[in-house]
């Protein structure tokens, strides 16, 4: 990181259409799919139901001051996640009601706040995609120069500006960009096996994932007995 505030206007986001073929499957999915990593550690749906999908715009706040936020809102395209990090720990309420409706008019697809988030029954109301740490109603200031298009931690996974970040009621997660396609294709296979399982297990068939739970289980040294 550059170590005087800059904002990074350009960035490389994912192939679009890569983008759209994650955007089919959950977090849990993916999570899996991209061997468990990058999940988002403390960080909750603000506004149940929602999804979002798309390429990570970063902002590096001081804590209790969202100026960098604004900043990097200037520079998200349509389809654009914006990711919020602050250099030390903070639950200020730092997004609420006004920005979602800016975010909104321009396109972004949502937010994810290693912070606070304040407004919360409006954005409910919006139905605005929005993940955070916390909800707070302490405000912030516009005051202290920071950092648009930087790594940033977010709910202790590494974000870097272009790597693509899903979100949904079980959590957000980030892909760096140059695994997403590997990600997809682990997850449609996934899926796919899932699908199977999924019809066995209608049909009445007892194990999950194991063909043969009990020889598993008795490998693990698990003892079945008829009583004591
Ligand atoms: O204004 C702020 O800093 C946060 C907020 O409440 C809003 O966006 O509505
Ligand atoms: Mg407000």
């Amino acid at each position: 990181m550059s170590s005087s505030p800059t904002v990074v206007r350009r960035i490389t986001r994912p192939d679009p259409e890569l983008v759209k073929t994650a955007a089919q499957y959950g977090v849990a999915t993916l999570h899996e799919a991209n061997r468990r990593r990058g999940l988002m550690l403390d960080i909750h749906p603000v506004v149940p139901g929602t999804r979002m999908c798309g390429p990570a715009v970063t902002s590096l706040n001081h804590a209790g001051d969202n100026l960098m936020l604004h900043a990097a809102v200037e520079v998200c395209e349509p389809g654009d996640v914006l990711v919020v990090a602050t250099l030390s720990p903070s639950t200020h309420g730092m997004f609420g009601e006004l920005l979602a409706t800016q975010c909104r008019a321009q396109g972004i697809a949502g937010v994810v706040l290693d912070a606070g988030v304040r407004d919360k029954r409006d954005l409910q109301e919006m139905s605005f995609p929005v993940w955070s740490r916390a909800v707070s109603a302490a405000g912030t200031v516009k005051a202290t120069p920071g950092w648009v298009n930087v790594p940033v931690v977010c709910g202790s996974a590494t974000v870097q500006p272009g790597d693509l970040v899903i979100a949904d009621d079980d959590g957000a997660m980030v892909i760096p960009r140059s695994e997403v396609a590997a990600a997809v294709e682990a997850a449609r296979l996934r899926e796919e096996r899932e699908a199977a399982n999924r019809a066995r297990l209608q049909a009445g068939e007892l194990s999950l994932d194991v063909n043969n739970l009990r020889p598993l289980l008795e490998r693990l040294g698990v003892t079945y007995t008829d009583g004591c």
